[in-house]
């Protein structure tokens, strides 16, 4: 075993940015290419990227659903290290409502499992949303942070965004496109930053969750 393997266990909970990475319909597609190649007149590789702010596992920033509201790289960031709880909801259609939530002693940080099997090669339409009532009881309990494994906390034909207005009302923020594969309903530590883009309405995360410790 590596010496520099944790004694605590890690989960990535992060979905691999790739080409092909499925995006929400219509959005820019997740592309990745070498700009310099090692050799002849480059000692090093070197690639570039263009992609959505809201490509695989990020962070909303207020600023994507309200218009005077804090961009990613002004947002505190303890809402995103810290103890969580993971909430199993698979099974739920439509929406989590309020009676689908777990009697809860307190959690900053609450992450829902929708998939049985995270969707990695196809767009799925019918992802399980989380209602505004569900989030405005979290809030009520303290909740200073949501997550989903699904690509939005609203359904994507919404054009009320009653989800996210509610986060927004309550000053709270959104994980989303998490990958809750193998991941048990429990306690972790989750540590999920944002990239710091000025003026970004969402910020790309390695998001992982940690074994608990003493
Ligand atoms: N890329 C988009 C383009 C148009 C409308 C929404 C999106 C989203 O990505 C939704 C997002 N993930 C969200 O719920 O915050
Ligand atoms: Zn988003
Ligand atoms: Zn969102």
């Amino acid at each position: 075993m590596s010496e520099w393997k944790s004694a605590r266990k890690i989960w990535d909970i992060s979905q691999t940015l790739r080409p092909g990475l499925p995006v929400w319909p219509g959005d820019t597609e997740f592309a990745f290419e070498r700009s310099w190649d090692m050799g002849a007149g480059s000692p090093v590789n070197v690639a570039r990227m263009t992609m959505s702010t809201h490509s695989g596992t990020h962070g909303d920033a207020p600023l994507h659903y309200g218009n005077d509201a804090a961009d990613i790289a002004s947002v505190a960031l303890d809402p995103y290290i810290g103890k969580c709880l993971v909430v199993d909801a698979r099974g739920i259609m439509g929406a989590i409502g309020v009676g689908d939530l777990p009697a809860m002693a307190s959690a900053d940080r609450v992450l829902f499992r929708t998939y049985e099997a995270f969707p990695h090669d196809a767009w799925r339409e019918d992802f399980t949303a989380i209602s505004a009532a569900a989030i405005r009881w979290l809030a009520a309990q303290g909740v200073k942070l949501i997550g989903t494994d699904a690509p939005s906390v609203d359904p994507q034909n919404s054009k009320s965004i009653d989800a996210h207005k509610a986060v927004l009302e309550h000053d709270m923020r959104i994980l989303e496109g998490l990958v809750l594969d193998g991941v048990e309903a429990g306690e972790y530590e989750l540590i999920a930053l944002p990239l710091k883009i000025a003026g970004g309405d969402a910020g790309l995360c390695r998001a992982i969750l940690r074994e608990l410790g003493e």
